[in-house]
C-alpha cells in the first residue's frame, strides 16, 4: 500500500525510509536508520524531484503511482546522480516514457554512465539562473557542486518559495510518521546525527557547501526540502546558521572532546583524571571517547562540534595505536581545522605516539597544538600528577 504524505495543495512527499541497512554508503551506521526522500508536484504539468534508494523501489513505485492518480509523468528533476537518489531513475523512465528528465550538463554523462536507456534525447539542460515551468510553478537551479557529487544543483521553487535542497540540510535517521522538522525535538533528538550526516559525507567540502550557502542566502525560503531527513517549514535559518558553523570548521561551542587508543588501560587511566582535573576547573560537558569502540563518524562529528581536542595514544609497533591513527588521518580527509589539541602519548620502550599525531595533526589547517604533551611511561605515576594539572590549567585557559 502506498504512504505518502501531503507537504502542499499539489506537492507530496513519496519517499520511504530503511531501517535495516547497518552501514550507509556501506561506512557509516545509521542506528536509526535513513530516510530517502522524493518529491511529486501535481501541476499543469507533473514532476518528480529526484528518485530513491533502490532498497525502497517498491514502495517508492507505488507512492508515485497514487500520486499521479492515472496521470503521466512529464518531468523528472535530478538534482544529485549518486546512486541513494537515483537508483530507480530507469526504472521511472521505463514506465513513464515520454518523461523529460531536467538536469545540468555534468548530470548528463553520469547518468549514461549508470544506465543504459540513454537520456541525450530526453534532456532538458539547464544552467545556473534559468528556468523551467510547469505551469504555475517556475523552477531556477543553483549548482552546487561537491556538495557532495560535482553534478548536484538545488532546485528553488519561485512560486511557492520551495528549496530542493538534494544533499545539503540532509540527515541520517528514518522518517517516523513526523516528515516535518517542527513535529520532532530536531535539536535534541536529530541535531548531533544531523552534524555526522554533515560532517563525514559533505564535511570535506565546507568551502563548496559555503558557496552554496552565500547563494541561497537571499532566497525567500519558505520551505526546506533535502533529499534525507525532515522537511523544514519553520526555523529554517537556525538549522541554515548550523550548517554554516559546520562548513567554515568553526568549532559549535567551547568544549573538549577526548579520544583515547589504550591496550591495557593506562591511557585511559591518565585521560580519566585529565577529565576530571578539566572538570574541576569548571569544564562542563567534557565527552570522552574510545577509538576502538566508537565509530570514527562519531567521534569526527564531535571534532566538529568541539573547540579542544585531546588526543591520547599507546606507541604501536612504534607508531600510534591503529584505530587511532585512522581516526587522525580520517579526521584530516575531512578538512577538520581551526581547533586546539592536547597530546597524551605512551609507551614502554621506544615512545612515538606524540611525534607521529603531532605529524598528522601539523598536516591540518590552523591546529594549535598545546606544547604541553605529556609522555606516559607504560602508567601514570604520582609526580606526574602535577603535569595533568599544569595540561587542565593550559586547556581550561584557553577556553576562557
Ligand atoms: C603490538 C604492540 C606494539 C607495541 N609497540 C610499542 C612500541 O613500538 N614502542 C613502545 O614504547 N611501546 C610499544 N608497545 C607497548 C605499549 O605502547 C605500552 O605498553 C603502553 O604503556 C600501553 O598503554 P595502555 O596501557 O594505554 O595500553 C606496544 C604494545 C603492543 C601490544
Amino acid at each position: 500500500m502506498y504512504c505518502i504524505k501531503k507537504i502542499k495543495e499539489d506537492l507530496f512527499w513519496v519517499g520511504g525510509s530503511d531501517r535495516r541497512l547497518a552501514l550507509f554508503e556501506n561506512a557509516y551506521p545509521i542506528p536509526k536508520g535513513i530516510a530517502y526522500n522524493s518529491y511529486v508536484l501535481l501541476d499543469e504539468k507533473t514532476a518528480l524531484f529526484d528518485t530513491v534508494d533502490r532498497a525502497i523501489t517498491g514502495q517508492f513505485i507505488e507512492n508515485v503511482e497514487a500520486v499521479l492518480g492515472g496521470r503521466n509523468l512529464d518531468y523528472i528533476f535530478v538534482n544529485h546522480m549518486e546512486p541513494d537518489h537515483c537508483a530507480t531513475l530507469g526504472e521511472m523512465v521505463r514506465r513513464y516514457p515520454d518523461v523529460k528528465v531536467v538536469c545540468n550538463a555534468k548530470t548528463v554523462p553520469i547518468i549514461n554512465q549508470f544506465y543504459e536507456f540513454g537520456v541525450d534525447d530526453r534532456a532538458v539542460i539547464v544552467k545556473e539562473g534559468e528556468t523551467v515551468s510547469t505551469g504555475r510553478h517556475n523552477f531556477t537551479f543553483y549548482m552546487a557542486p561537491m556538495v557532495h557529487w560535482p553534478e548536484v544543483m538545488v532546485t528553488y521553487d519561485t512560486t511557492d518559495k520551495i528549496l530542493f535542497s538534494a544533499d545539503a540540510f540532509g540527515t541520517f535517521g528514518a522518517m517516523n510518521g513526523n516528515l516535518f522538522a517542527d513535529e520532532l525535538n530536531f535539536e535534541r533528538e536529530w541535531l548531533d546525527d544531523s552534524r555526522r550526516y554533515y560532517s563525514n559525507i559533505v564535511g570535506k567540502y565546507g568551502i563548496n557547501t559555503q558557496a552554496l550557502l552565500k547563494k541561497v542566502s537571499d532566497l525567500d525560503i519558505q520551505l526546506l526540502c533535502p533529499l534525507h531527513g525532515p522537511v523544514w517549514r519553520s526555523n529554517i535559518c537556525w538549522y541554515m546558521d548550523k550548517y554554516s558553523t559546520w562548513s567554515s570548521y568553526k568549532p559549535e561551542e567551547q568544549a573538549v572532546m577526548i579520544a583515547y587508543g589504550s591496550i591495557y588501560g593506562n591511557t585511559e587511566n591518565a585521560v580519566n583524571i585529565l577529565a576530571c582535573r578539566l572538570a574541576e576547573r569548571g569544564i562542563r560537558n567534557i565527552v570522552m571517547y574510545d577509538v576502538s569502540v566508537t565509530h570514527p563518524s562519531y567521534i569526527i562529528s564531535e571534532a566538529f562540534r568541539c573547540s579542544h581536542l585531546v588526543f591520547a595514544s599507546a606507541t604501536y609497533n612504534a607508531g600510534i595505536f591503529s584505530n587511532m591513527e585512522h581516526l587522525l588521518m580520517d579526521m584530516k580527509a575531512h578538512n577538520v581545522q581551526n581547533r586546539t589539541v592536547a597530546l597524551i602519548e605512551n609507551g614502554s620502550w621506544g615512545v612515538m605516539a606524540g611525534k607521529k599525531m603531532t605529524e598528522i595533526i601539523s598536516e591540518m589547517k590552523n591546529m594549535t597544538i598545546l606544547d604541553q604533551t605529556i609522555t606516559v611511561k607504560s602508567s601514570l605515576k604520582e609526580d606526574q600528577l602535577s603535569e595533568i594539572e599544569a595540561l587542565a590549567n593550559t586547556i581550561a585557559d584557553s577556553m576562557s
